[in-house]
């Protein structure tokens, strides 16, 4: 048996088409700004992508590029002007940041309220909580592809593969929220691969190339690969062991191709919920 496979790039096309709908009935742009303190590889492609899709959308979006040894001093008062100026409806600080700026100093200076990457404490309490807030991008999008593949959650046995407060943490929250039954493992749990073989919804977010086997998935399960790594010979692959994996399961996600560009989509996303929500917009329909 060989695995659907979940197109993430066509999900997150048809997602940023109706965000531009959306959009252009506002009759403003809401505003994006991210901003990059050096140069790290990891965030690269990213930027790129992520920019080019939000101009597509029809977003006023900007990327702001410091010099690696901006301080940290120098980072807060960016934000704070970013904070204060009407036209920014979402603020995106790209990690990870230069040894000599404390990421999390930084993330809990941006108004919750234009944190559009959802890691403010605020709003991972609001959705510890189950309370309206803005939602981690890349787990968001997991919630999105699981939809448009008609993978039924409520009841699910799911298994969260990673704790990290980016994917891990806030992906168990959403599927905890959506009636799953929940169990994260992580590097320290006894025995991952029975674990994970008992996992309908499995969605590995490790960062470690293809760390899941493909004996580590059960027969017919969904499989989503949050890993984005890039191998010695320049290779793009997933934590998850596809072509292995692709045997057992029953639908799966491809890297690249897969989770990355409905990170992008919901970022998008997320701007303009910031935007209708700071701004008191109401939509039609
Ligand atoms: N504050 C912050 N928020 C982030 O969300 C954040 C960050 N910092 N730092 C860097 C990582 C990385 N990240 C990616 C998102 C999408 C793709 C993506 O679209 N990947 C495509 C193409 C990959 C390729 O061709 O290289 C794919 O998987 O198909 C990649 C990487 C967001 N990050
Ligand atoms: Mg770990």
């Amino acid at each position: 048996m060989s695995a659907r496979i979940i197109d993430g790039k066509a999900v997150a096309e048809a997602l940023r088409g109706r965000l531009a709908e959306r959009v252009s009935a506002l009759g403003f742009r809401p505003g994006l700004r991210v901003v990059r303190v050096g140069e790290d590889p990891a965030s690269g492609v990213y930027v790129r992508n992520k920019d080019r899709a939000a101009l597509k959308a029809g977003l006023d979006s900007a990327t702001i590029q410091l010099p690696e040894a901006t301080g940290e001093a120098e980072l807060l008062d960016l934000v704070a002007k970013l904070n204060a100026d009407p036209a920014v409806d979402g603020i995106l600080v790209q990690l990870p940041l230069p040894r000599q700026i404390e990421a999390v100093k930084v993330l809990a200076a941006i108004d919750p309220a234009k944190d559009v990457d959802g890691f403010h404490a605020m709003n991972a309490g609001m959705l510890a909580t189950g309370q309206r807030g803005l939602v981690p991008c890349t787990p968001k999008g997991v919630m999105h592809l699981l939809a448009a593949a008609r993978i039924p959650v409520a009841g699910a046995r799911a298994v969260v593969l990673g704790r990290s407060n980016i994917v891990g943490k806030p992906m168990a929250a959403l599927l905890l929220a959506a009636d799953a039954t929940v169990t994260v493992v992580h590097s320290r749990t006894r025995d991952l691969a029975h674990e994970c073989r008992r996992a309908e919804i499995l969605v590995a977010a490790v960062g470690r190339a293809e760390m899941v086997k493909g004996d580590w998935i059960a027969e017919g399960a969904t499989v989503i690969d949050v890993g984005i790594n890039r191998l010695p010979d320049g290779r793009l692959v997933g934590d998850v062991d596809f072509a292995a994996a692709s045997q057992h399961a029953a639908a799966i996600t491809p890297v690249p191709g897969g989770v990355g560009p409905m990170t992008i989509a919901c970022l998008l996303e997320n701007t303009v919920e910031a935007a209708v929500a700071r701004r008191g917009v109401r939509e039609a329909g």
